[in-house]
């Protein structure tokens, strides 16, 4: 028999939160539970400042919850509970926007939340990012597409393993491609990536507007858009005409990637986009037998960035040889392995960022995804 919703929070019940003496479920704090196929991922909200002397009761979850006969992968987090300063808080999940003198943002009929990938900067490992998150949150049972928004290199066919030219269908709409249960749409299906290079700023619009608004993507829990990187004109206008949710930030921590960053951050908040939080990519490279991790380009400026921001930190992902080559022989990480210490930190923030967009619904309230 599958492992249910409810297993999970009858094993909860059973942990106790030292403090109140109440478990954790009717002390409130265990929040969007996610149960797919044998893998569990839930959040445990509280106060910030004390999320290390929470860690025990963390892993005391994820342990109650391994317990269960039919448990694949439990994966919890700590998140910052509703009642905390809004600077340590989760964003809102619907966007509220500025009244734009162009054209609004148009939705996308089916798809319930839209989530920008993005980075100031390129090469950071936006693309590896939104390509593994998109399969964590699959694996969390949300219905997951991918739009590479990436006009100028596309690299979402390579890294998913997919070619070819997508089908039209009766109502003229592209279709999109699948791999390993992911709807995917990207300009690399369309053109050689050396014609993208030489469009401008209209073509480009154009494009990307014909991606969201002309592809089938059928019924989506969430829709990941990989990010052009930078913050000029083309995505300021977009993110001004698509109806995001919220927006992820990466970057590497050497200064030069978190000054973008910065910008970056600055250009969803001018245009009143909710900024889920940054994610912290090559954070450290981990030595295979000592396990001694080296910090090539810094330690934790991604991390004080987010405070000094007010953003929150969703997360750090190592430099490890497996996700490289994993993106590069079309078979990520995550679709292939996602029980690894490799696939584990997207599993992490993908779970964050589902908490961020459950964020009203929870053990109390039936999960909901608005974007409007
Ligand atoms: N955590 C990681 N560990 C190892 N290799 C990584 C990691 N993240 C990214 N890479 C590798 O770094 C390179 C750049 O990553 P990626 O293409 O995702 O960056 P990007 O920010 O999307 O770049 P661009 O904006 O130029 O498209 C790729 O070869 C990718 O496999």
């Amino acid at each position: 028999m599958s492992v249910t919703r409810e297993d999970v929070l009858k094993a909860l019940s059973a942990v106790t939160e030292p403090e109140t003496g109440k478990d954790v479920v009717s002390a409130g704090i265990v929040q969007g539970v996610v149960v797919k196929n044998g893998n569990i991922g839930f959040s445990l909200e509280i106060d910030p400042k004390e999320a290390e002397a929470k860690e025990p009761l963390r892993r005391a979850c994820e342990e109650a919850v391994k317990q269960i006969k039919g448990v694949l992968s439990v994966t919890a987090v700590l998140t910052a509970h509703s009642d905390t300063p809004s600077s340590s808080r989760p964003a809102p999940a619907a966007p509220k926007r500025a009244p734009s003198a162009q054209a609004g943002p148009q939705n996308i009929p089916g798809v319930k939340a839209i989530v920008a990938v993005a980075s100031g900067k390129g090469g950071v490992g936006k693309s590896t990012l939104a390509v593994n998150l998109a399969l964590a949150l699959g694996h969390l049972g949300m219905k997951v597409g991918l739009l590479d928004a990436d006009i100028y290199g596309p690299s979402v066919p390579r890294m998913m393993g997919l070619s070819g030219k997508p089908q039209v269908s009766k109502e003229k709409k592209l279709l999109p491609l699948e791999a390993y249960g992911i709807k995917t749409m990207s300009i690399g299906y369309m053109v050689d990536d050396s014609t993208a290079m030489i469009w401008r700023g209209p073509m480009v619009q154009s494009a990307l507007t014909q991606m969201m608004s002309e592809v089938d993507w059928g019924e989506l829990d969430v829709l990941i858009v990989d990010f052009p990187p930078g913050t000029g004109d083309a995505q300021l206008t977009m993110v001004q005409r698509v109806p995001l949710a919220g927006a992820v930030i990466v970057s590497t921590p050497q200064e030069i990637a978190l000054m973008d960053a910065r910008r970056g951050i600055a250009m969803f908040e001018k245009t009143h986009v909710p900024v889920f939080g940054i994610v912290q990519n090559m954070a450290y490279y981990e030595a295979p037998g000592s396990g001694e991790k080296t910090y090539i380009f810094g330690e934790g400026g991604a991390k004080r960035v987010a405070e000094e921001l007010h953003a929150d930190f969703l997360g750090d992902v190592p430099l490890v040889p497996e996700i490289r080559a994993g993106m590069d022989e079309g078979k990520p990480i995550v679709a292939t392995d996602p029980g690894s210490k490799a696939a584990a930190p997207f599993m992490d923030i993908a779970t964050r960022l589902a908490a961020k967009l459950y964020e009203e619904g929870g053990t109390k309230k039936p999960p909901k995804i608005s974007i409007s």
